[in-house]
């Protein structure tokens, strides 16, 4: 499997420039509502309309994994534990959405959550809605310090 690192909204200039303008528009799409998956017209969207969309998801990765283009996002966190805390806090984000990110927890305190729309082997704007909405999540106390990798 060859995963291509497309944009990320840390390092990237242009996007970080255009994520402080769009810092108000990421709260509104942590507002809005993940729709069913199950739509007949739904399709995946063009990684040029994601790599737009990154500025609104800051720390956030966008990758292409064999043609599938997926949101990732790493943190360290303190303990074994507190990484499966972390997995119930954002479960019942994405429980609450009905939209579901994929949860990886290896070498005890390396947390991986990726994100992408299964139904439509691709990203649809509920995968960035589900990442706006973990980036409003209160996460300090489980993650140890510099931990945004
Ligand atoms: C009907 C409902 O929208 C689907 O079963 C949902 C459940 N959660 C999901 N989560 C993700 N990431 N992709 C999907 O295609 C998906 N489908």
């Amino acid at each position: 499997m060859t995963s291509r690192l497309i944009a990320d909204s840390v390092t990237d200039d242009s996007v970080v420039a255009a994520a402080s303008a769009l810092s108000l528009q990421a709260s509104d799409l942590a507002a809005k509502k993940c729709v069913p998956c199950n739509a007949k017209d739904m399709r995946p969207m063009k990684e040029e309309s994601a790599t737009e969309m990154m500025a609104k998801v800051a720390g956030w990765n966008l990758v292409n994994e064999d043609g599938t283009l997926k949101l990732n996002r790493s943190w360290k966190v303190k303990s074994f534990t507190k990484g499966l805390e972390l997995f119930q806090i954002i479960g019942n984000v994405a429980e609450a959405e009905g939209h579901h990110p994929d949860l990886h927890l290896v070498g005890w305190n390396n947390v991986k959550i990726e994100i992408w729309t299964h139904a439509v082997g691709g990203l649809t704007e509920n995968d960035f809605i589900l990442a706006a909405k973990i980036n409003g999540l209160n996460l300090h106390d489980l993650l140890r310090k510099k931990s945004t990798t």
